[in-house]
């Protein structure tokens, strides 16, 4: 019973991440080159842009994962990079909180953190999208923030943020034990922080720490967020 219950719930949140996926790719143009996301909701974004581009859109994209980039040429959505395109027009990727007002974002459960941040901080416009769940009145409320780290040093970089009072736990492979690389082959610490009093001086920090690359805090970046809500998709700007 509670399993089907579940999967009602998920089917929702997944029309819901659908909607706003749909609602932001209206933004992409001819000839524009596009950020592409990483994660669930960024995937509803590509099959959306894959269906414009079977009828005729002209685009390319720089993707934000390895992942991406297969389900991408799976779709058929052709792929460009930085050396041939250094500012892109639009990127659109999920998130994983979304801070009701400033729009400032968590980002990096699904472990791209660090290359969904080059491509957001090279686009003209960056847009999020996310289902009615991803919104939270303080960043940290209910997402652990992710920590991108060089794995030599490991240890040290950790108890760093042990000391910082952060609560690092390592992301790992389901199954395999062994630690969680991503495509930068960088380790993740996931960070129990609680609400986030003040996001943009914990991201100085953080950046700031010998052995972290970067933090899942994305200050002032987001342009627009498209939130999928019972009632609608809501287009939302930082306040
Ligand atoms: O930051 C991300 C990946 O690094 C994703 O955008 C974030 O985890 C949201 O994922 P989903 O759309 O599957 O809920």
């Amino acid at each position: 019973m509670s399993s089907l219950l579940n999967a009602d719930a998920k089917a929702e949140q997944d029309r819901l991440k659908r909607a706003a996926a749909e609602a932001a790719v209206t933004l992409v143009e001819d000839g524009m080159v596009v950020g592409l996301g990483t994660g669930s909701t960024a995937a509803f974004a590509l099959e959306a842009l894959a269906a414009r581009i079977a009828k005729g859109l002209r685009v390319s994209g720089v993707p934000t994962s390895e992942a991406t980039a297969a389900l991408a040429r799976r779709l058929g959505v052709p792929l460009t990079d930085f050396a041939a395109h250094r500012r892109l027009d639009l990127a659109i990727d999920g998130a994983d909180e979304v801070e009701r007002g400033t729009l400032n974002l968590i980002k990096g459960l699904g472990g791209a953190l660090l290359y969904e941040k080059i491509v957001a901080a090279a686009s003209r416009r960056f847009v999020v999208i996310a289902d009615a769940t991803k919104l939270v009145d303080r960043l940290g409320e209910r997402a652990p923030l992710p920590v991108e780290i060089v794995p030599f040093g490991l240890e040290p970089t950790l108890d760093r943020l042990a000391d910082a009072g952060l609560a690092p736990l390592l992301r790992r492979i389901a199954g395999s034990g062994e630690p969680f690389r991503t495509d930068g082959g960088h380790a993740i610490a996931d960070c129990r922080t609680g609400p986030i009093a003040n996001p943009a001086a914990l991201d100085r920090q953080l950046r700031a720490m010998v052995g972290v690359v970067d933090s899942g805090l994305f200050i002032g970046m987001a342009a627009e967020a498209f939130v999928g809500t019972a009632q609608g998709v809501q287009c939302l700007t930082p306040q």
